[in-house]
């Protein structure tokens, strides 16, 4: 992973673009939404960026760019067409420890920019490290076709009982079956119907612990797509031998990994609520299915 992905506080963010034209256009087109303070320096400016500067949405100064204007900002976003300037810039930028973007020369980028779904609260950055942005934005407009406009008043929502629900179930398992709940009653529209999922979810804060099961012989690959929510919800991951890449992808990041168990320590963990994952080679899990009826095994073909 060369590119490691991050979200920014832009409350406080001082962005300078140097640079003008349809290039820097476009980046001010998602940085205008932000919070951060932006500054634009170019000897001329096409219509979109002068509108910013109108609007007061932007400082535009208009001017040639010196060397020292490279300081007392946090990231820096090279846009003139001049490849040599854009590189000195660049090279003064890191000098002073400010994070530059040369645009489309990622040799000189410390960061790059990704294609992005605004939803408001729920930002999607997609990044192929710059192999091809063209496919970063054919799967950004998939993306956005699946991802109703509503979904943007439903993290407002969301983010406004939050407190809310840390109040009213104290416990920290019970809110997250809460939310699950939430999210399996309500999906990601927001309608009038959003509320009273909300309601309803409060109902059903225990959960039920769950045992799943694979067979070491298959593939990640192969798993049936009703399998995702049964892996997303995994808590521990009982295996004596080493779980593969491919599988632990699908494996909540922070579920825990245990290679001595027994019916036992399952079953305390079942009782808790929690869920289970028993990794094992074929015998270890068809006497699992056995003991435990109501286990869930995941095969190719289960669903
Ligand atoms: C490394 C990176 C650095 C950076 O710019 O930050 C970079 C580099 C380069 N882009 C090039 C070309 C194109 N870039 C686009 C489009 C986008 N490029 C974007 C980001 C990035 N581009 C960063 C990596 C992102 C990643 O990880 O995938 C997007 C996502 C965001 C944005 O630019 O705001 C935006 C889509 C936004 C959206 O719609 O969602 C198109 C298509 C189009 O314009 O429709 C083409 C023409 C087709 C082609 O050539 O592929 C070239 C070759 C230039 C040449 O040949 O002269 C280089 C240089 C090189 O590859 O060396
Ligand atoms: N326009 C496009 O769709 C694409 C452009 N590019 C590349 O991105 C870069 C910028 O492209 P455009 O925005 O189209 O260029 P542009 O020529 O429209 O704009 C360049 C801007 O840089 C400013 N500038 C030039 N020298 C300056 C200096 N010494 N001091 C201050 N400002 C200066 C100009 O005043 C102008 O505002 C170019 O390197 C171009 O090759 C790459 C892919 C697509």
């Amino acid at each position: 992973m060369q590119y490691f992905p991050l979200f920014i506080d832009t409350q406080s963010l001082k962005v300078l673009i140097v640079g003008a034209g349809d290039v820097a256009s476009c980046k001010l087109d998602l940085l205008s939404r932000t919070d951060a303070n932006i500054r634009v320096i170019a000897i001329d400016a096409c219509q979109d960026v002068l509108n910013y500067a109108q609007s007061k949405r932007i400082s535009l100064a208009l001017r040639a760019v010196n060397e020292s204007d490279i300081k007392d900002c946090d990231l820096v976003y090279l846009c003139t067409a001049n490849t040599a300037l854009n590189e000195r810039l660049a090279e003064i930028a890191k000098t002073q420890g400010i994070w530059a973007n040369v645009v489309d020369n990622p040799k000189f980028c410390r960061f790059i920019t990704p294609s992005i779904v605004d939803r408001g609260r729920l930002q999607i950055a997609i990044s192929t490290a710059g192999a091809a942005p063209v496919y970063a934005r054919e799967l950004r407009s998939r993306l956005e076709s699946w991802l109703p406009l509503s979904i943007t008043p439903l993290f407002d929502f969301i983010a406004e009982r939050r407190e809310e629900v840390q109040q009213r179930i104290p416990v920290f398992k019970h809110r997250r079956v809460f939310w699950e709940q939430f999210f399996n009653r309500n999906a990601s529209r927001f309608d009038s119907e959003t509320e009273r999922h909300y309601q309803e979810s409060f109902a059903s804060k225990s959960s039920i612990g769950e045992l799943v099961l694979i067979d070491c012989s298959t593939p990640a690959d192969l798993l049936p797509i009703g399998a995702m929510p049964y892996l997303q919800k995994i808590e521990v991951t009982y295996s004596k031998q080493p779980v593969p890449f491919e599988l632990n992808e699908l494996l909540r990041r922070d579920a825990s990994f245990s290679c001595s168990y027994n019916d036992e320590s399952i079953g305390l963990r079942l009782a808790a609520g929690e869920s289970c994952l028993v990794y094992g080679d074929t015998d270890e899990v068809l006497g699992l299915a056995r003991r435990f009826p109501n286990a869930k095994y995941l095969k190719p073909g289960s669903f």
